[in-house]
């Protein structure tokens, strides 16, 4: 079952001088896939995050997520799509430090005003699927990275979107905290399919994904797979950033 697709899909920012950030994207996520999104600085990547997110319009082409085109929504359809079918997870984590881990979890459910008992059982579950049980009534600045991102993680995921986007999940994140939270996104892929794009600089954090799509100068380049062995994934995968250019400093030197 397709979750997303993208029709040639462009984007010209508009100003003193018309920047074309994509051109003619085609791309297609099914149900249960965990697509990473790589290109050098400036190649689309946000942009491209950004229209499937519903957070900017595109110029040209066709968004569909979940078999609903969004851009023909009204503010507060979209709004409510949004909530309701997409989950966010981003670099800098964005909780809400005056809640807790629980009611930062829980948020989404509040504000559909789902039973408490309901939300109950869900966090117990996904807080225990996380490893975040201990945690849940600690106040955000009483975390470390590592748990902040794994919180955003459960917060997106407590309303069980049709579509997980990560935006640089592991770019605040030590070695051992950005693995511990790829390995729950890869997790969560391989055991209850949940459908999940990331956007990386770091190609360890691709090599968890089940598939990687580059993009360069606004334009699909490439995509590879991931077979057996992630080693040789992440392997594939830095060969391919060789060719695509970049400087050294954009991709993570850390070996998986
Ligand atoms: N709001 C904007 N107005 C004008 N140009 C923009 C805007 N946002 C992005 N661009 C341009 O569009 C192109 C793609 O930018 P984008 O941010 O999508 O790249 P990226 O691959 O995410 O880069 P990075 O990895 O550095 O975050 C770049 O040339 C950028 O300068």
């Amino acid at each position: 079952m397709e979750i997303c697709s993208v029709q040639n899909l462009g984007k010209v920012y508009k100003g003193a001088v018309s920047q074309v950030a994509l051109s003619d994207i085609n791309l297609t996520i099914q149900a249960g896939e965990f697509v990473g999104i790589m290109g050098p600085s400036g190649s689309g990547k946000t942009t491209l995050l950004n229209m499937i997110s519903t957070i900017d319009t595109p110029t040209s082409g066709k968004i569909t997520i979940s078999g609903q085109n969004p851009f023909t929504m009204s503010q507060d359809e979209l709004a409510m799509f949004r909530r309701r079918e997409l989950g966010f997870v981003f670099q800098s984590f964005n909780l809400l430090h005056t809640l807790t881990v629980k009611e930062n979890i829980l948020l989404p459910l509040t504000l559909d005003g789902v039973k408490v008992a309901e939300m109950n059982d869900r966090i117990a579950h996904l807080a225990d699927n996380l490893g975040i049980t201990p945690i849940l009534d600690k106040r955000t600045y009483e975390i470390s990275g590592g748990q902040a991102q794994r919180t955003a993680v459960a917060r997106a995921l407590i309303h069980q979107p049709k579509l997980l986007l990560a935006d640089e999940p592991t770019g605040n994140l030590d070695s051992k905290s950005a693995r511990d939270v790829m390995e729950i996104m890869e997790r969560r892929n391989k055991e209850n399919r949940d459908t999940m794009m990331l956007v990386t600089h770091d190609p360890v954090a691709a090599s968890y994904c089940n598939r990687v799509v580059f993009i360069k100068d606004g334009q699909l380049y490439n995509e590879i797979h991931c077979g057996d062995n992630r080693g040789a994934f992440y392997q594939k995968i830095l060969n391919v950033l060789s060719l695509l250019g970049g400087t050294g400093h954009e991709f993570s030197p850390v070996r998986p």
